[in-house]
């Protein structure tokens, strides 16, 4: 198991736990939203620490932005093997072609 998948598995289980005793039952208690403005503070607070090169800040935000987004992707039910499955399909497609291929015609 990767640590994403442990971490996404101690998520699940906490989701229904005491919003006293756990911040992921905490964030599952206001919902999707409170979690997505979680994730949206962390995605800043990433960005900064990324435009201050800061390594250390930077590794720390990306830790928290990636635990607020298997949060996020727990409350509306998307499961993380499927966004590594749609990873996984992208994998070896440049990101420059796939875009010429979308905005074609
Ligand atoms: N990986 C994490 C993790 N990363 C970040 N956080 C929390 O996410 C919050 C980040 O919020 P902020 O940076 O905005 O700090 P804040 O103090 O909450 O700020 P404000 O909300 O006051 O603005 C902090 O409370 C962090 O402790 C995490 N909380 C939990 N986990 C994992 O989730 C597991 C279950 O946690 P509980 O549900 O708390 O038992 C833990 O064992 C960990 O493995």
């Amino acid at each position: 198991m990767t640590t994403l998948e442990r971490l996404d598995a101690v998520i699940a289980d906490r989701l229904s736990g005491d919003p006293a005793k756990s911040y992921v039952a905490r964030l599952a208690a206001g919902g999707a939203p409170l979690a997505a403005r979680k994730l949206g503070e962390e995605a800043v607070e990433t960005l900064v620490a990324a435009l201050d090169d800061d390594p250390a800040a930077l590794t720390a935000e990306a830790a928290d932005l990636l635990f607020h987004l298997l949060v996020l992707l727990r409350l509306k039910h998307v499961a993380l093997a499927d966004v590594m499955a749609e990873l996984d399909r992208r994998e070896g497609v440049s990101g420059l072609d796939e875009k010429a291929a979308r905005t074609a015609g």
